[in-house]
């Protein structure tokens, strides 16, 4: 049914940050369904009028992501364009982007972590079931939702954001070292398998309190590092290590399943369980 959207600023709140050639506001929509009027606070991603050309990958973006619906997939209402104003409507999430979530000092515990990496492998497994390449896997496009507080047994809840502009439209070379290493030279056939790597990478920041990898390097050091086979540090946990290196093989055929991701994913959570209890035994 076709919903009315009429989209208005409740006030034009200042930009509430940037994605790639997009300013973020908050803004409300209303819904008139039979006779009734429904507001609801939305997230206005709004295209900047200097990359209008982009517009239709910031479409496809848009389009993507509403074909589908997943409860770990953010919820795109609608795009509306006003003159050059290209606008995405998404639902607006309480706590913003992951990644700045974590630089913000936030000190969450490795089961939250896990957790957090194991609804994005679920998000992953949902896309790869119906063949869709997302492209642009990485902290900044994954929004909390809940917060979650272990000591009362809730868990943090994520969506994953649109891919925003495609890889192709952005200098590549900013993307190192999320996008695999295979688009560097055919940046239009991204795979599943590019997921899977950028996947490693997310998981990555998620365990270095939402830092980018590679942070501080330039471009060449950047290409530098696809060009030599190089890996990111290595966490101290070796099997958390291993996944992330599984996941960054340079051969993409070698990547692990999203079934695989999830199954190592779960035997992490199970020793994190165990050394804490070994712990808690320790000290008693
Ligand atoms: N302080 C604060 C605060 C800011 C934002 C939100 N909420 C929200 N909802 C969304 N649907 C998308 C985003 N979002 C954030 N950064 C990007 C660009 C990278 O994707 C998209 N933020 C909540 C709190």
């Amino acid at each position: 049914s076709h919903i009315q959207l009429c989209i208005h600023f409740s006030s034009k709140e200042e930009s509430l940050g940037q994605g790639s050639f997009t300013r973020i506001f908050k803004g409300c929509k209303t819904d008139i369904r039979d006779g009734e009027k429904h507001v609801t606070e939305v997230l206005l991603k709004e295209l900047d009028v200097v990359h209008k050309n982009c517009w239709e990958s910031f479409f496809e973006a848009a389009s993507l992501m509403s074909q589908i619906s997943h409860k770990h997939l953010l919820l795109v209402y609608g795009v509306s364009v006003h003159g050059v104003k290209n606008i995405m409507v998404q639902e607006f999430v309480k706590y913003g982007a992951l990644d700045l979530y974590l630089k913000r000092g936030r000190s969450v515990s490795v089961s939250w972590k896990l957790d957090v990496a194991k609804q994005l492998a679920s998000a992953l497994n949902f896309l790869e079931e119906k063949n869709i390449v997302h492209g642009n896997i990485c902290a900044k496009n994954l929004l909390l939702a809940r917060e979650g507080d272990p000591s009362q047994g809730s868990f943090p809840f994520i969506k994953l954001s649109d891919p925003g502009i495609s890889v192709v439209m952005l200098v590549i070379l900013d993307r190192i070292p999320w996008v695999a290493p295979e688009v560097l030279e055919a940046p239009d056939n991204m795979t599943l398998e590019c997921d899977k790597w950028s996947f490693g990478a997310t998981v990555w920041e998620i365990f270095n309190n939402g830092n980018a990898p590679l942070r501080g390097c330039d471009l060449e050091q950047k290409q530098q590092f696809y060009e030599n086979f190089q890996q990111l540090p290595p966490s101290q946990w070796t099997e958390l290590a291993d996944l992330i290196s599984q996941c960054m093989d340079y051969q993409a055929a070698f990547r692990p399943s999203c079934r695989s991701i999830i199954r190592q994913l779960n035997s992490l959570i199970t020793s994190d369980k165990n050394r804490k209890m070994l712990c808690t035994f320790i000290h008693e």
